[in-house]
């Protein structure tokens, strides 16, 4: 992460407190209507701006159609169109869909709150070179409690680093296209920083035939899809005569929706730079 600079926020001549404006990238998601219905329900948050995907069914509708409520914003396919009168763009889409939103994010100076998941390595050094010009918060789950585990995680490793297996197991809706889910590599890695090892080397992903015994250096990875499954994660600590499961289990999106609205707020007062959801609820 790179160092956070600050900035006066540039609304400040009026006394009451100025509305973020919010464009939301992926409006007819599963996550983009959490994010319209959040950003609704946010005192201090106006929606600005509603992207989606050219050829998509939902464009030219309002964007809290769905809600049954009338908010004047259009979704349109058209990237400046939908950016030009946000502050902060809220994406989760696709990589590919993403690293364009991302490019006229830079060229407007919009910020961003990214949950997309999925991003390759080249993807993810080129999101670090744009924070360099707009301030973005990056993560894979923006739930309070995901990134708590996350914590859980670090101090369980350092303390089993040796006798134990270590599995992660999770689970998602039967629509996820990603696998394993972005939240899984993140623990995979905050597990393999712990102990000393790059995910790179010590990741197993899934596992069939006559693959003989574990090595103990091995992260197991486990994927499961199926039916509404919002999100499940579990690591196994396994060893001899004992096991730890830490788990955490989504029954909501909304969670996921509140932090992104978090971040929004937190990233109010940064120039640019690329920050995480430790960042964002001082966990770092
Ligand atoms: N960080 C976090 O806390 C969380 C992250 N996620 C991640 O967010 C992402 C979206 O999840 P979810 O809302 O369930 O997915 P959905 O498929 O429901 O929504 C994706 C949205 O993005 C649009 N889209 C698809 N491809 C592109 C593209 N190339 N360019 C622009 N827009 C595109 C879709 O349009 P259309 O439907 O027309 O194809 C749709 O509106 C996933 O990567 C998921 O893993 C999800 C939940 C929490
Ligand atoms: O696609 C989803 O739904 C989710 N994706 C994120 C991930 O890949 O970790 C976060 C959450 O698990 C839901």
């Amino acid at each position: 992460m790179t160092e956070p600079t600050t900035t006066p926020t540039s609304d400040s001549s009026s006394s009451a407190p100025a509305l973020r404006r919010v464009a939301i990238a992926g409006a007819s998601g599963r996550m983009g209507h959490m994010l319209i219905e959040a950003v609704r329900n946010a005192p201090d948050c106006r929606l600005a701006g509603a992207l989606d995907i050219a050829g998509s069914a939902a464009l030219g509708a309002d964007a809290a159609a769905f809600l049954g409520f009338t908010s004047g914003v259009p979704i349109v396919a058209d990237l400046r169109t939908g950016l030009q009168d946000a502050q902060v763009m809220i994406d989760f889409t696709r990589p590919e869909g993403t690293m364009a939103h991302l490019a006229v994010c830079r060229e407007l100076g919009v910020q961003a709150v990214i949950g997309t998941t999925g991003f390759s390595d080249a993807q993810k050094a080129e999101i670090a070179e744009i924070a360099k010009d707009i301030a973005i918060m990056m993560a894979p789950n923006m739930s309070v409690g995901v990134n708590v585990t996350l914590k859980l995680l670090d101090m369980a490793a350092r303390a089993m680093a040796t006798g134990y297996d270590i599995e992660i197991v999770e689970a998602h809706h039967r629509f996820k296209v990603d696998a394993p889910s972005g939240t899984a590599l993140k623990m995979g890695e905050v597990i393999a920083d712990a102990l000393g090892r790059d995910l790179k080397d010590c990741a197993v992903y899934g596992r069939e035939g006559i693959t003989g015994e574990r090595d103990p250096s091995t992260i197991g990875f486990a994927t499961i899809r199926g039916g509404d499954i919002v999100g499940d994660h579990t690591v196994l600590f396994a060893g001899i005569g004992e096991r730890i499961e830490i788990s955490h289990k989504s029954s909501s999106r909304v969670t996921y929706a509140q932090g992104a609205l978090r971040a929004v707020r937190f990233l109010s007062g940064q120039r640019s730079g690329l920050f995480d959801m430790f960042d964002v609820l001082g966990l770092r």
